[in-house]
């Protein structure tokens, strides 16, 4: 299968609007704003006067799939939901693009996800037994299944009933013709936010920024477990569960979501420019600059460059035309991934000490290949500051965080990293560091963020995954296992 080059991958991107004349329009503005969340595929559905929903979808970017100005003339309608894929769950292709579009008799029912259910295969087998046939093999999906098997008297009741039975990560956007529904999981592991139009008009979306680019005032965040409907007779919020405790992820603030984005009222940018600064109070170590890995470890460098009192340079330079790069995910592509990528700037890294930052190792393709570049350029030492803790456990709530055995930190000690990278020095911001930085100051562990990923301690039952998790090995069992490998041979 051809992936893209990066091995931190993206989630998805929602967006919705209700009531406003410019639906379709409004929702291209706000998905193209959340692009970075999702590069696979894009789509947008709009309720048309009649009540029935339309839709256009299609693999690639947003401006790929409307690349002909009548896909989006064509979608008349006051009301709108759409979504940019990257797949976290079933297969790659055009069948699990979003927004899924269902034609039922008492009217049709859109929904575009953010996140990953951690029930929808054990869920689906259960509904396939009862008779259900899915269109797509993605686990949004399960959801509506459960909508229609539910006995409740309204669409509401049964909507709240099916979201207490489905478990893990998401962020709904739901259409229909009397409502436009927003839900998040009782952990609100995904970020979801509410603003309003200068016509009144509310909008939904994944991350505040898209609020910005259509000109909607920030309302609110949606908060776990809730349920936002909003209709011709304007916003309303319930409760579909009230066991809820917020464990936003925490990679949303280090890597994910855009720096003008605020989740929580946390600006993403001055988070992570703490976690530099934090990194740096943690490592006080002696250099002459301090070079970012372009784009995002800039805010985090600037930190950095605070804390440590030397300037920060632009020793890297990123090809802007290079994101788009599908290769086959084989080692030696993926290093000419990187090399396509990124640049060395030789005048301004010769003959200095630098300090690279950037905000996480997930293989180690991207650091050891700049820090042989910016060797190559001349520098005179590179020490390697990570703005996060060492990543040593998956994700199962909606980011693709690839298996234990290809995170390098799950499988060395900090000095086997360094040297396999080929750094002067290694260093990573500390676990409570990186919790004080972002600051959330919420009243739940970690201060309410999912840090999952550093420490192995998941907020909920890993359910379907629970039987196939690979817990990273000690480095005593390493060398057992080793040694049993060897005994073998
Ligand atoms: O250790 P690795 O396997 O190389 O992965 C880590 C790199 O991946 C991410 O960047 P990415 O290239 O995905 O995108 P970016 O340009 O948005 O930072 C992350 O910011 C690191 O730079
Ligand atoms: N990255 C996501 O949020 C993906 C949503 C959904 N799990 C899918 O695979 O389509
Ligand atoms: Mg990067």
């Amino acid at each position: 299968m051809a992936t893209e080059v990066k091995s931190l991958n993206e989630e998805c991107g929602i967006f919705g609007v209700w009531n406003d004349p410019e639906a379709a329009k409004r929702t291209y503005f706000g998905l193209h704003s959340l692009q970075h969340r999702g590069q696979e595929g894009a789509g947008i559905v709009v309720r048309q006067e009649n009540g029935q929903l339309l839709g256009h979808k299609g693999m690639g970017l947003l401006a790929d799939v409307f690349s002909r100005p009548e896909a989006l003339d064509t979608l008349v309608g006051t009301s709108a939901i759409g979504h940019v894929r990257y797949g976290t769950a079933g297969s790659h292709g055009i069948e699990n693009i979003q927004p899924l579009l269902f034609h039922y008799l008492d009217g049709d029912v859109a929904m575009a996800h953010n996140g990953n259910l951690t029930n929808a295969v054990s869920s689906r087998r259960v509904l396939e037994k009862s008779g259900a046939t899915f269109q797509s093999n993605s686990d949004t999906e399960v959801l509506m299944h459960l909508i229609q098997r539910q006995k409740e008297a309204t669409f509401v009741e049964r909507l709240k009933a099916s979201l207490n039975q489905i478990k893990g990560g998401f962020a709904y956007l739901i259409l229909t013709k009397d409502a436009l529904y927003a839900a998040l999981d009782p952990n609100g592991f995904r970020p979801l936010s509410i603003g309003q139009l200068e016509n009144g008009s509310f909008v939904v979306a994944s991350e505040t920024c898209a609020l910005d680019v259509v000109g909607a005032r920030f309302v609110q965040d949606v908060k776990p477990g809730q349920l936002v409907q909003i209709d011709d007779n304007g916003m309303s919020i319930t409760n579909y569960t009230n066991q809820t405790q917020l464990a936003v992820c925490s990679m949303e603030y280090i890597y994910f979501a855009r720096p003008d984005s605020n989740i929580y009222g946390v600006n993403v940018h001055l988070a992570r420019q703490r976690m530099g600064y934090q990194l740096a109070k943690e490592n006080p170590i002696d250099v002459d600059i301090v070079v970012g890995v372009p784009n995002s470890s800039l805010s985090a460098a600037s930190g950095v460059a605070l804390a440590l009192n030397v300037p920060n340079e632009m020793g890297l330079i990123k090809n802007q035309y290079s994101s788009r790069t599908f290769i086959q995910p084989t080692q030696e592509l993926r290093e000419q991934g990187v090399k396509m990528k990124l640049s060395a700037l030789k005048a301004v890294v010769d003959g200095k000490n630098v300090a690279l930052v950037d905000d996480s190792i997930v293989r180690g393709t991207t650091s050891k290949y700049i820090v042989k570049m910016l060797k190559t350029a001349g520098a005179k030492s590179v020490h390697l500051m990570i703005s996060s803790p060492p990543l040593k456990y998956p994700c199962f709530y909606g980011i693709d965080i690839e298996h234990t055995r290809e995170l390098m930190a799950a499988n060395h000690s900090v000095e086997e990293m360094r040297a396999m990278i080929g750094a002067d020095s290694l260093h990573f911001l500390s676990l409570p560091g990186l919790i004080k930085a972002i600051d959330l100051k919420h009243n739940a562990p970690n201060e309410g963020l999912c840090v999952a990923y550093f420490d192995g301690n998941y907020p909920t039952p890993l359910y379907d995954y629970a039987a196939d998790f690979e817990a990273p090995k000690t480095a005593d069992e390493r060398v057992l296992s080793a040694t049993v490998e060897m005994e073998e041979v």
